[in-house]
């Protein structure tokens, strides 16, 4: 073991201390607020995120969850105008300190967006894309393994084993969706952003990609914003629920949808605003 695991299995038993439980802290915010000019998206929130749990951000449509996603791995810094302030870590890390590099911080906390986006390229470029720039493979065996492990991880590989070098465009928008995160995947994420990654598809493609991140919790580290309840309660761990900017309040997804602290998320999950 090298001193750098060393120093990380510290890490991980003194974020495991702040969790109170035996669970581990992959990431946490501190005061974290999000400007875009003038204009202030995001107050002082404070949140930590939990390894190999889910956690779903919900919250009516405005209220920053997309915002929040984006700034835990540095998205919003594509945004002309948008300033981040406070503190957000991963392993205890300082994500936005000067010495981090941003490429590499975007390949530890992958992210899916709503819409499918694959590149206009085959199936199995879509996938070997990252791990090829990011030189995580030395040989074409290595990454034709990374490809098809990342497939399967992403349930997919038995509907595309025999059409690799199609496009991956061609396929249906469900698919498409597992591309996009077996593309995620292919780099070895710790921690996964996905922005309502259901919500271009049907209610079958919407239960296949709630199935695959109930079994991806067992290896990564997931965060999802999401419009449905139901999708919030049937995949999360943890929700945490933002209104005007603010964390209204954060906890098990069982007490926050049967026994919420706070009226604000109770009327909103009972659908009496939003
Ligand atoms: N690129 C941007 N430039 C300026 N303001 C923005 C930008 N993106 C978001 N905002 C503003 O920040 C606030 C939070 O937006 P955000 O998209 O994070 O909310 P959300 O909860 O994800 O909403 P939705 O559920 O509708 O996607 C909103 O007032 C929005 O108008």
């Amino acid at each position: 073991m090298n001193v750098m695991n060393e120093q990380k299995i510290e890490e991980a038993v003194k974020a495991r201390m702040t969790a109170g439980t035996n669970e581990v802290i992959k990431m946490r915010g501190d005061k974290v607020t999000v400007h875009y000019g003038e204009k202030q998206a995001l107050f002082d929130v404070d949140i930590l995120i939990r390894e190999n749990q889910v956690t779903a951000l919900i919250g009516p449509s405005g209220c920053g969850k997309s915002t929040f996603l984006r700034s835990l791995n540095r998205m919003n810094d594509t945004i002309a105008g948008c300033r981040v302030g406070g503190k957000i870590t991963l392993d205890n890390e300082d994500i936005y300190d000067r010495a981090i590099d941003v490429v590499e911080l975007r390949a530890r906390v992958g992210m899916v967006f709503q819409k499918p986006n694959p590149f206009p390229k085959s199936i199995y470029e879509n996938v070997a894309y990252g791990p090829r720039i990011h030189g995580l493979t030395r040989s074409k065996a290595d990454l034709d393994e990374v490809v098809e492990k990342s497939l399967q991880k992403a349930a997919l590989w038995n509907e595309v084993k025999d059409r690799l070098h199609d496009a991956g465009t061609g396929l249906s928008g469900g698919q498409q969706q597992r591309l996009c995160i077996a593309r995620a995947i292919a780099v070895s994420p710790e921690v996964i952003l996905m922005d309502e990654p259901c919500s271009a598809l049907d209610p079958i493609a919407t239960a296949r990609v709630e199935e695959l991140i109930d079994e991806l919790k067992q290896n990564y580290t997931i965060v999802i914003v999401t419009h449905s309840m139901q999708q919030a309660a049937r995949v999360s761990q943890r929700t945490a629920m933002f209104h005007l900017g603010y964390l209204v309040e954060e906890g098990p997804t069982e007490k926050m949808f049967t026994n919420p602290d706070e009226k604000r998320t109770q009327d909103y999950i009972t659908g009496r605003f939003g």
